[in-house]
């Protein structure tokens, strides 16, 4: 590229920078004029409180936009060319221009800006050329052209690839531990997923490396930008597996501009509870089963409970009774008012009052009334006038004691006790008698799986059950009782904050003038505020929503969402009332015993026929040389008639052959193909087992030389990773550290580095990865499709490779 032609980019870049410094100071004034004033009415004090944080936020998307601000500029058959950003950028003095002036900038997700995605050759689009500008901080350091006009340039034929050079270089980079947006180099399959407009429930089926997270996450980004109105109110949920993988991808939104969205995993979205407890997979695919549904139904029923024969209710009173009839009875009122556990519970515990107050009453009665007494004063037993010497006031104060009696109390919890969704599950956890009745579908063993200690911590397979149980116990009156306080208390000490805040930035000048200086906090305290504007909450949409397991959000994308079970997926739906979802996963890759083998299952429960499919196909993660050895050996365990135990890739239910969704999707997997080659195949190596431990130290070793700024990934079998991490050195995590996402080498068990990927990967003993997990194929598929430059295969003999890594070569 000309000289010339680079100094008139960094010409029109240096501009662009300006005007956003200009916006910038703008917006930092505007923002400092806002806190400056701080007179007026409670509300006026409030609507600043608005534009404050909407400044604050036009800030921080400005700020975000400082790297990489233009990356393409497009030139057209007819008319101006336009520049391509993170952000646009209106013309010098914004708002005073005309309403259709050019702007400097075209934000990346405004329809103008799209043939720089799509535009070809074949298909020019009006475009002539297409130029991807890559800078350094504020530097033009490289421009590289596409010419798209045929007719003038005479090109050969179309590049499948959009702005290979930019792509090349994005791709070739050393990896650092953090995803990063791809906002300059989105290819056309994946611009059509990420704008779809599509309303309902979008798959994006996607091999490994295809970029489904990365494009479900611009997918965020542009429907926040395309439905803002819709979706700032009521937020957008991005689910991943785990908290590393969060972290890894959580600062693609925020350089994207957009920070109201929430990650969470599933663990996380029963506010109150960190799931941060283990168990074994075979446990969680048990809980993730969609009979727990049935299962937790019965638990709650099981919990209406009646007396095989009398319930004592040793009162203060007196010892009262509860018959079985009795029980029933009201038990049957209560069921029949179709109110969930808590909310019925009411109707319990007034009838079961009224039966006690009267008993009460008649045993008063009965012991004032003795034959003796009746005797003396001339009446026979059973007159009514004389036998019932209480009337419905008596009876009444009766009942209001009885309910103040711990007895009573502990006969009615007995009965028909309030439940939080954390006391139902432990409760049925810890009881052998309760899980027998609530689960007669699981086996014994199954259900001794299921067993635990109350204290034990919760898991992340449990959160949709105790989702699904707060569901039907509805809210506990004490639970919602604490809740409303602790918000009310929440609202005063923010209102009080807003009148300190006025308080403290009043107008110097003011403070002699005693009338004049009159603030908010003379005329209104905190708690009349907090009244006041009730509705008002200062929390962010996304902090709200977190709070809240009832929260319904605008649209919810979910990755790798072949993991999820059955369960998990009620939650989500639960979470989607619209069913706007954009959900990404490969089902080759599904780990997870509980997870899908079939996207109709998973979907047909919620939204039957009415789910689109869109398939990505381009691998930009691996060479084409690993790609192929990986395809291959998947294609070999999938196809394979009689592979032994944990080789064939067994849907969860365990019945049989792969469904037609799984074959396609192994198809979807052989037919893949990826961007670049680097001439060399990945190796292998034979070690014998005593000498695994020592060899693989030297290896890593050896790699780390070879890979200067790049990370290494070591991948083992579960049973072997910490044997391996020791005989390596690495350093014990902190609790909170990511090491998977920050040290140069980590050693990982193929679970925990799903959706990760690596400049180099060892994968240790892939014989051992086959038969340990559920799905051992697809773990196997994870471990070889994570590297993006170097491959390597160390194993001990006596265990038969696919035919496919058996072939490969030693390394040289
Ligand atoms: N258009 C693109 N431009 C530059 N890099 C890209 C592009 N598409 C994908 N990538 C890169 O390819 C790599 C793989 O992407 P990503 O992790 O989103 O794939 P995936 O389909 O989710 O993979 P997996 O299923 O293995 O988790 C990432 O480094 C991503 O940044």
């Amino acid at each position: 590229m000309s000289n010339a032609e680079m100094e008139r980019e960094q010409a029109y870049v240096s501009r662009l920078y300006r005007r956003l410094d200009g916006l910038r100071e703008q917006a930092s004034a505007r923002l400092a004029g806002t806190l400056r004033h701080s007179d007026g009415t409670a509300t006026e004090l409030w609507e600043r409180e608005a534009t404050a944080a909407r400044h604050t936020e036009r800030l921080a998307r400005l700020a975000a936009a400082e790297q990489g601000l233009c990356f393409g500029r497009l030139d057209f058959r007819d008319g101006p060319s336009r520049y391509v950003g993170r952000i646009g950028l209106p013309a010098e003095d914004g708002e005073d221009t005309e309403e259709d002036a050019e702007p400097l900038l075209l934000d990346w997700r405004a329809p103008a800006a799209r043939p720089f995605y799509l535009a070809t050759a074949l298909a020019p689009d009006g475009v002539r050329r297409r130029r991807h500008i890559r800078t350094k901080g504020r530097q033009v350091i490289d421009l590289n052209d596409e010419i798209l006009d045929l007719r003038e340039d005479g090109q050969p034929a179309d590049t499948e690839l959009i702005g290979e050079a930019a792509l090349m270089a994005a791709l070739n980079a050393d990896r650092s531990g953090r995803m990063g947006d791809i906002v300059a180099t989105i290819q056309a399959e994946q611009d059509v997923i990420i704008r779809s407009g599509h309303r309902g429930v979008l798959v994006v089926q996607g091999g490994p490396g295809t970029g489904k997270t990365v494009v479900a996450l611009h997918r965020a980004a542009y429907l926040l930008y395309t439905y803002r109105d819709l979706l700032a109110k009521r937020g957008v949920l991005v689910i991943g597996p785990n908290t590393t993988f969060l972290r890894y991808i959580e600062d693609v939104l925020p350089a994207l501009g957009e920070t109201g969205v929430l990650l969470s995993t599933i663990g996380g979205l029963f506010p109150g509870v960190r799931a941060d407890g283990t168990e074994s997979p075979q446990a969680a695919a048990i809980k993730g089963r969609a009979v727990m549904v049935d299962v937790v139904a019965a638990a709650v029923r099981d919990r209406q409970w009646v007396p095989p024969d009398v319930l004592e209710v040793k009162a203060e009173q007196g010892t009262l009774h509860l018959d079985r009839a009795t029980c029933e009875r009201v038990r049957d009122l209560a069921r029949r008012s179709r109110l969930l556990h808590n909310q019925a519970r009411p109707i319990v515990v007034r009838e079961l009052l009224d039966v006690l107050a009267r008993q009460a009453a008649d045993r008063l009665n009965a012991s004032i009334l003795l034959p003796e007494v009746l005797a003396d004063l001339g009446l026979e037993p059973g007159e009514e006038e004389v036998t019932d010497l209480f009337d419905a006031d008596d009876v009444a104060a009766f009942r209001r004691e009885l309910a103040h009696d711990p007895a009573v109390h502990a006969a009615l919890d007995q009965v028909w006790p309030a439940l939080t969704p954390q006391e139902l599950l432990a409760g049925l956890y810890s009881s052998a008698e309760r899980l027998a009745s609530a689960a007669p579908e699981l086996t014994q063993d199954e259900r001794d799986l299921l067993l635990r200690d109350p204290a034990a911590p919760w898991t992340p397979a449990d959160v949709p059950l105790l989702d699904e149980a707060a569901e039907l116990l509805g809210e506990d009156e004490r639970a919602a009782k604490a809740q409303a306080e602790a918000a009310h208390r929440r609202r005063i000490a923010y209102a009080q904050g807003v009148l300190d805040v006025a308080f403290g930035s009043r107008s110097i000048d003011l403070e002699d003038d005693e009338e004049a200086a009159l603030m908010p906090g003379d005329l209104v305290d905190a708690e009349m505020l907090a009244g006041r504007h009730d509705e008002h909450d200062p929390r962010t949409t996304a902090e709200r929503a977190a709070a809240d397991r009832t929260w319904a959000f605008g649209h919810v994308i979910v990755d790798e969402a072949q993991e999820l079970s059955p369960m998990a997926w009620r939650l989500l739906f639960r979470r989607c009332p619209t069913r706007w979802m954009t959900l990404v996963g490969d089902l080759a890759q599904t780990g997870d015993a509980a997870g899908a083998s079939s996207w109709e299952q998973v979907l047909d429960p919620h939204v039957p026929g009415r789910w689109r499919l869109e398939r990505l196909t381009v691998n930009y993660r691996m060479p084409a040389e690993f790609l192929k050895v990986a395809t291959t050996v998947r294609a070999e365990l999938t196809t394979a008639p009689d592979l032994p135990n944990g080789h064939r890739d067994d849907p969860a239910d365990g019945h049989g052959l792969p469904s037609a969704e799984e074959t396609s999707g192994r198809l979807a997997a052989e037919t893949l193909v990826s961007v670049r080659e680097i001439g060399s195949d990945p190796w292998r190596l034979e070690v014998s087992p005593g000498e695994l431990p020592g060899r693989l130290a030297e290896l890593v070793a050896a790699e780390v030389a070879e890979l200067g700024e790049g990370r290494l990934a070591v991948l083992t079998p579960g049973s072997l990773r910490d044997e391996l991490a020791r005989a390596v050195a690495v350093p014990s995590p902190e609790p909170g550290e990511d090491p998977e996402l920050r040290d140069q080498v980590v050693v990982l068990a193929v679970g925990q580095a799903k959706g990760l990927e690596f400049d180099s990967v060892l994968v240790v003993e892939p014989a051992r990865i086959l038969a340990e997990g559920p799905r051992g194929a697809n773990d196997l598929f994870v471990a070889l499709t994570r590297a993006t430059k170097r491959l390597g295969i160390v194993h001990t003999d006596g265990h038969p490779l696919p035919t496919a890594l058996a072939a490969l070569l030693p390394p040289i």
